[in-house]
Formats: structure tokens, sequence, C-alpha cells
């Protein structure tokens, strides 16, 4: 099987460029000042700017206000928006109506209780990325590098495209990709050197473990 990857968190040009050599169908970029891989508009833009057709632009935003969206989409050449915070389904719904674009919506995930949000955010959201549920009082609600137990979902049906996401490194992708089924996996700090610092070697070979899982 062949998985679909989606490398979150990129701040600098030639990351962006390995991103987009190695294969990778989706880029994130962060907009959440408490986190490492946080960008500017200005830079998301620039940074946008240099990927080639067929990477699909994502911005990841942490309950973010109209306002917010708004200054963003007006300068960023977004493909989608991730969201990644408090979001209600029916924020989610609103966000897609208000600016056209696809929505992904991002579910922690610690224990079997928390799957049940899972149907109402598939209900109203494009794609549902399944992240480990960040630990109380963390910092920022992903990108910690955490997994949850894949087997919660092994035998999961989904109406809607989904991401499989939390603590994926090259190593262990492959087996999540099994566990899971999943045909479209993300990863941040798997693939970085320190927080918020990219690893080209460690994207390609996440991209080469994803594709010929
Ligand atoms: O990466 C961040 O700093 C971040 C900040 C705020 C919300 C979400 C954030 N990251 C989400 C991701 O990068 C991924 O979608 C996902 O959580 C997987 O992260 P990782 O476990 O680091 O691979």
């Amino acid at each position: 099987m062949t998985a679909r990857v989606k490398i979150c968190g990129l701040t600098r040009p030639a990351h962006v460029q390995a991103v987009a050599e190695c294969g990778a169908a989706y880029a994130g970029f962060v907009f959440f000042a408490k986190s490492p891989r946080n960008v500017s508009i200005a830079q998301a833009r620039d940074l946008a700017l240099t990927l080639k057709p067929g990477v699909a632009k994502v911005g990841l935003v942490v309950n973010a206000t109209n306002d917010e969206l708004d200054a963003i989409l007006a300068e960023v050449p977004l493909d989608m928006l991730q969201l990644h915070g408090k979001e209600s389904p029916a924020r989610v719904a609103e966000i897609r109506a208000r600016y056209g674009l696809p929505v992904m919506k991002a579910v922690g995930v610690a224990d079997a209780a928390d799957l049940d949000q899972l149907a109402a955010y598939e209900a109203v959201a494009d794609q549902i990325l399944v992240d480990a549920k960040a630990p109380k009082g963390a910092d920022l609600p992903g990108g910690n590098g955490l997994s949850f137990d894949w087997t919660l979902i092994a035998d999961r049906k989904w109406s809607k495209p989904w991401m499989l996401a939390g603590g994926l490194t090259p190593e262990n992708v492959a087996l999540a990709i099994e566990k899971t089924g999943a045909t479209q996996v993300d990863v941040s700090s798997g693939v970085e050197a320190a927080p918020g610092q990219k690893d080209d070697a460690l994207v390609r070979a996440f991209v080469a473990a994803a594709a010929y899982s």
C-alpha cells in the first residue's frame, strides 16, 4: 500500500523544496504563536509560493477567529485548513462555508472514549486527522511526537478521507499503516533534528517508508 504523506510544520524554503522533491502530497504551515514551528503570514506566503503544483498547502490553526483566518487567507494561497483546536462541529461547518476551502479537523485520541466525537466531525469536515491527544497541560495541542494505541482504530470504517498522525517516524510508519489501514499519514516532530528544525534526510526516509510499506 502507498500512503500519501503530509509533512507538517515547515519553516524554511530548503525544507519545502525537499518535501516537494521527495513526493509528499501535503505541506503544512503552523500558525500558532507558542509553537516552535510557528510561521508569520509573510513567511507562510513565501514558503507556499515556492511549492510546485501538486503539493497541497495546508494551513494549521488553533481556535482561530474569523479575523485571523481572513488575514491568513488574504495572503497565503492555501489549499486546505487544518483545525487543531477545540473547534466545535458547528464551527468547522461555518469555516468551511465561509472560506470555501476543504477543512481537515484534528481529533485527539488517547482511549476508546475519544472516538465517540469522530462521527460529528465526519459529518461536517472534508477530512479527519486522527492524532494522539496532547497530555494535560501541554503547550501544544499537537506536534508532540506522541503515539496512541493504533489498535483502537484498526477496524474503523470511515465515511470521509482521514489521516493518521501522532508520533510517527521513518521507523514506525510502515507498521502504523499496516495496523490501521491508513492511506494518509501526517508527521512533524518525527522528521526533525530539533523542535522546529526539519531534517531533509528524515523527511525523505519517512516518505519512502510510507510509500513502500
Ligand atoms: O506542530 C505544532 O507545533 C503544532 C502546534 C499546534 C497544533 C498542532 C501542531 N502540530 C500538529 C502536527 O504537526 C501534526 O498534525 C500531528 O500533531 C503530528 O505531530 P507529531 O506527533 O509531532 O508528528
